[in-house]
């Protein structure tokens, strides 16, 4: 296809054993044969009022629990995780790492073990911003930073 329209996230390559065109979605890593008119993420229960998000949370010392899996007492300040979560950000845009590898070294959230992943979710589970941010993305696409009261994300639609 000339000047096919891609889902946001999604690239196309060729392979340079094969030199055959695939897709890879640039925030998973995720790469596919067929043109991807898939949801950019696996098939799961989200029904129509809600979408499936991963997220990656850099808490700070104004977190309203500054502690996670990997520190006990979180004592960075609030500018210190945006930049952070900027420069996390910036590797996954740029294809330097993939939102998984990502998530699951850096998210001071529990969900680091499963990559970030949240599973899906309607109106009215999440803190506000955090609910906001998630349905205005398109799926497959990367928000920029934002702030809630356990401190500073961004969030991958994935369904
Ligand atoms: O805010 C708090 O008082 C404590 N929390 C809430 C929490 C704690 C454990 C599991 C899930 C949520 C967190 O700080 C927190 N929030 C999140 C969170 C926030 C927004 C969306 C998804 C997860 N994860 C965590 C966590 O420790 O793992």
């Amino acid at each position: 296809m000339a000047d096919e329209q891609l889902p946001a996230g999604w690239e196309k390559r060729m392979s340079r054993s094969t030199g055959q065109h695939y897709y890879l979605n640039v925030y998973t890593k995720e790469s596919q044969w067929d043109v991807p008119d898939k949801p950019a993420g696996p098939a799961s229960s989200a029904g129509p009022d809600q979408v499936q998000c991963s997220h990656l949370l850099v808490k700070h010392r104004d977190s309203r629990r500054p502690s996670s899996w990997k520190e006990e007492n979180i004592t960075r300040t609030k500018e210190e995780a945006h930049e952070l979560v900027k420069s996390y950000r910036e590797q996954i845009v740029s294809g330097k790492a993939s939102f998984a590898e990502l998530a699951s070294k850096h998210s001071d959230c529990s969900s680091a073990k499963r990559g970030g992943d949240l599973g899906p979710f309607g109106k009215g589970a999440m803190q506000k911003p955090f609910e906001e941010a998630s349905f205005a993305l398109k799926v497959g696409e990367l928000s920029e930073p934002i702030f809630t009261d356990s401190g500073c994300h961004i969030i991958l639609r994935t369904v």
